[in-house]
């Protein structure tokens, strides 16, 4: 850690990120020396390559903007390099780092061959007109057509990024490259996307938890599950719960949370989903139009729970605040953001034995579906909703059978997060070896 530390200095969530993986990951190295041999997990901390840009544009009063554009090419050991793009005023080489090494793990779990990458830029698409966010987005295709390909680098969204965005980087690409191929996904439904994607994340985060819940005879009737974040994931967590008969109580953004006592219920969800994807408002307007509570510049996490679903952004959940939930009575926690929970609020997790669903793990329906888009577009077909939805669960189940095959500590305990690490580890260091030094 050291070594790394001092290779990336000041990318701390880099080195947050590769900690955590480390951590879970030494034992087993001791008792396979053939990686530690060949240095797999040192190998894997060091990206492939990483390509930096700059991405001028022009706003709509006629000035020149400009700004920097990224994509981390992980690792291609298991396939080609595939990972989301975020737009955020908050993004830099660290943050990017620590989503494309995270993206490596997770993609080994989903079973399908890819792997792992990021990318995105400092640009913040809040406030900003359609013609703005096109001209941006063209401005960043332009430079990053010529290091991706369907069978190269396949970008897809992530925070700032969704349907919109990808239509716009999908034009400019084509118009680029003059092909008609599958470099995106979650493309639109008529244009090579695939059913299911925009539900993907959240879906399955609700199913993962779901196969936890079941290891102890339990389900969704009936429980209070507080959910963060109103952007895509949380929408079609919001929804999947609906379905399952839970009860979700709060939706966030950046600017505080809502709290809903009654339940976010079907209506109320397509008011979020009109607000936020098409009049891209604030969630304080949620609280206005339902007279519930509003709590500014806070989290969601003191509200009493059964079930917590992280589904906004990294280290969102501190120390305190998963002492607060698990004092409340949370009994699960699945994240469907990335790295969502501090490497303190972890430790407070894993001390009380809950079910805890690590992002790798739990968030991975997304990338999968992806993978299924992939191949759809390779196959030129189009699988119906209820066969994608079926691939779905059937991979948030074989990865939750992953997880319980190398976390079951002897005490009968799952520890979900070393399940996730070494099951995610296993079949990329495989390749590598078998790949020699590259
Ligand atoms: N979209 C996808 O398929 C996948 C997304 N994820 C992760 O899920 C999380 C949410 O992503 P999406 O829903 O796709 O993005 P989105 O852009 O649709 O929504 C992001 C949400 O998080 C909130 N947010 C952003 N920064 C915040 C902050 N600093 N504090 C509080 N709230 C904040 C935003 O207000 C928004 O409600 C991210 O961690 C992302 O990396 C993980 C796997 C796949
Ligand atoms: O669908 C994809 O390719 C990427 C999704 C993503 O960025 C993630 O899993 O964090």
């Amino acid at each position: 850690m050291n070594n790394l530390i001092n290779r990336n200095p000041g990318e701390v969530e880099f080195h947050q990120a590769v900690h955590e993986v480390t951590e879970s990951l030494l034992d087993f190295i001791e008792d396979n020396p053939k990686y530690k041999n060949a240095k797999i997990l040192e190998r894997m901390s060091e990206a492939e390559r990483i390509i930096i840009f700059r991405v001028p544009w022009v706003d709509d009063k006629g000035n020149i903007q400009i700004n920097k554009g990224y994509r981390v090419e992980m690792n291609s050991a298991i396939g080609p390099y595939k990972g989301g793009l975020r737009f955020h005023p908050t993004v830099n080489l660290g943050i990017l780092k620590f989503l494309a090494f995270e993206q490596v793990f997770k993609n080994s779990l989903t079973t399908l061959p890819m792997g792992g990458g990021k990318g995105g830029s400092d640009f913040d698409p809040k406030q900003k007109t359609d013609g703005e966010v096109m001209r941006f987005c063209q401005s960043f295709m332009t430079e990053l057509s010529k290091h991706i390909g369907p069978n190269t680098d396949v970008p897809a969204g992530d925070i700032g990024v969704g349907g919109r965005e990808i239509g716009f980087l999908f034009g400019q690409y084509k118009r680029l490259r003059n092909e008609f191929t599958g470099v995106l996904t979650g493309k639109g439904r008529e244009w090579g996307g695939s059913l299911i994607r925009p539900e993907a994340t959240g879906y399955g985060n609700v199913y993962f938890a779901e196969e936890m819940l079941k290891t102890q005879n339990d389900n969704f009737k009936d429980k209070i599950v507080t959910v963060s974040g109103s952007g895509n994931v949380a929408q079609f967590t919001v929804e999947k719960i609906i379905e399952l008969g839970g009860k979700v109580v709060t939706l966030s953004d950046s600017s505080g949370f809502i709290y809903d006592p009654d339940g976010i219920d079907a209506k109320k969800l397509e008011y979020v989903m009109r607000l936020k994807n098409i009049k891209r408002g604030r969630i304080e307007e949620y609280a206005k139009k339902f007279g519930v509570e509003y709590h500014p510049n806070e989290r969601p996490w003191k509200i009493k729970c059964d079930v917590a679903l992280p589904s906004a952004t990294q280290n969102e959940i501190n120390k305190e605040e998963a002492e607060l939930l698990i004092k409340n009575g949370c009994i699960c926690i699945s994240e469907g953001a990335n790295m969502p929970s501090t490497p303190e609020a972890i430790e407070v997790y894993l001390k009380n034995k809950i079910l805890y669903g690590p992002g790798k793990a739990a968030n991975a329906g997304g990338v999968s579906v992806s993978g299924l888009e992939m191949s759809q577009n390779s196959l030129r077909l189009s699988w119906t909703r209820e066969e994608v939805d079926n691939h779905l669960k059937r991979i948030m189940q074989d990865i939750h059978t992953t997880c319980v095959k190398y976390g079951k500590t002897k005490d009968g305990f799952v520890n979900y997060m070393d399940g996730a690490n070494i099951g995610g580890f296993v079949k990329v260091a495989e390749a590598m070896l078998a790949q020699g030094l590259v």
